[in-house]
């Protein structure tokens, strides 16, 4: 079984805080991103479930059973790191059978240990029987690098080191998947390559997967569901969609993103159930997120803005009159700085070819769906 629950998991560095009662469960076969800024403790709650770190509280489990004490190297759990962290004088085919060999010495009995410590004073630990070879093998096809077996890792790109690393982790069949920022040695490029391959190796073995990541394209665009993480605490867990839509908070909406975050006092509410909010500069926008609090932050996603340059549009709180101070070509998508009033609003669209780009110092319209408008 490859579940992973941690509950009430909490640890302290020389009584620096770096994890505040962490609780999570991952379901059996799930890809899972654990999404944060630098030093908001995704390494630590990763190096506590493998067993490279005590946690000063809480209990781990892997499937049914607490690895609170049990060691690192029989937690069944498969490793990758940003490093690729390979043997530089051992080829492709022998970095992948060294963890085989290596759980080979600690299972074995005596004559198998000395067999395999023989390899190693060799410095051939690469080196396997017949009936382990055929696992090394399939590993590296599966990850398509079994036509690389005879190369050293200085002799291979950096997402073929990956796939190196990743070949080794899954030759040992572990219950789960750990992978620590694995990605982000490699130029943007790769990266999205690798992204989809991982994504893809996951799928096809099953394997319930930790993915840790500073990065919300890369968490967002792989994994099942995301924790994002905040100076040692979760705080929020969802799919990506609803991270996306339903931003549990400020942080979140602005990490994960771009987010327009105005501040807005509620007046009431209207006849057709939506809150009136006032945005400042006697502006007001219409949203059917309920909530009960009278000042919120208001959140609106750059692309839920519509923009509108006829002077036709119908009067209406939700269409606020503007003027475009910088215009930005992403190649897919433009993004338009518009000011209104004293307010700044980003606002993406879709470039379509052939339509101009409108020039700052046009005057739009913006309309806002109230469905868009986030009130928190
Ligand atoms: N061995 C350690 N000794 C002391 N403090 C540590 C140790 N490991 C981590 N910390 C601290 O714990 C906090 C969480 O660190 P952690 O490495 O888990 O963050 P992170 O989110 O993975 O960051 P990054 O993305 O930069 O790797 C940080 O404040 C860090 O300085």
């Amino acid at each position: 079984m490859g579940s992973v629950k941690i509950e009430h998991l909490n640890k302290q560095f020389n009584g620096n805080t770096a994890l505040e009662d962490v609780n999570l469960e991952i379901q059996e076969g799930e890809f899972f991103a654990l999404l944060g800024p630098s030093g908001c403790g995704k390494t630590t709650t990763m190096r506590c479930v493998a067993g490279f770190e005590t946690p000063t509280s809480g209990s781990i489990f892997i499937g049914d059973r607490n690895v609170n004490q049990i060691p690192a190297n029989q937690r069944n759990c498969g490793m990758v790191f940003q490093s690729y962290a390979l043997f530089p004088h051992l080829n492709v085919f022998e970095n992948v059978a060294y963890s085989l060999n290596i759980r080979r010495f600690y299972e074995g009995g005596f004559g198998t240990k000395l067999s395999t410590l023989a390899h190693l004073l060799n410095r051939r630990l690469g080196k396997v029987d017949r009936a382990t070879e055929q696992k090394v093998r399939d590993a590296l096809d599966f990850v398509e690098l079994g036509h690389l077996a005879d190369r050293l890792p200085g002799q291979l790109s950096g997402g073929q080191q990956q796939r190196v690393a990743l070949a080794r982790a899954l030759v040992m069949e572990p219950a789960v998947l750990l992978m620590d920022e694995p990605l982000s040695n490699l130029d943007k490029k790769l990266r999205n390559v690798m992204r989809v391959t991982i994504r893809q190796i996951q799928q096809k073995v099953g394997i319930t997967t930790i993915f840790v990541t500073h990065d919300q394209e890369e968490a967002m665009s792989m994994a099942d569901r995301v924790a994002v993480m905040h100076g040692g605490r979760l705080v929020q867990v969802d799919t990506p969609t609803a991270l996306y839509s339903n931003p549990a908070n400020k942080f979140v909406a602005d990490f994960v993103g771009s987010s327009n975050i105005l501040n807005g006092t509620v007046k009431g509410v209207n006849d057709s159930g939506e809150t009136l909010i006032e945005i400042g500069d006697n502006r007001f926008l219409r949203s059917t997120y309920p909530t009960n609090k009278k000042d919120v932050e208001v959140i609106i996603r750059p692309e839920s803005i519509r923009l509108l340059t006829s002077e036709k549009a119908a009067d209406d709180e939700n269409i606020l009159d503007g003027t475009i101070e910088l215009s930005t070509y992403l190649g897919p998508t433009i993004r338009y700085d518009v000011k209104v009033g004293e307010l700044r609003f980003e606002v993406d669209t879709v470039f379509e070819a052939g339509s101009p780009i409108l020039p700052s110092g046009t005057r739009v319209k913006l309309q806002i769906d109230p469905n868009r408008v986030v009130a928190l």
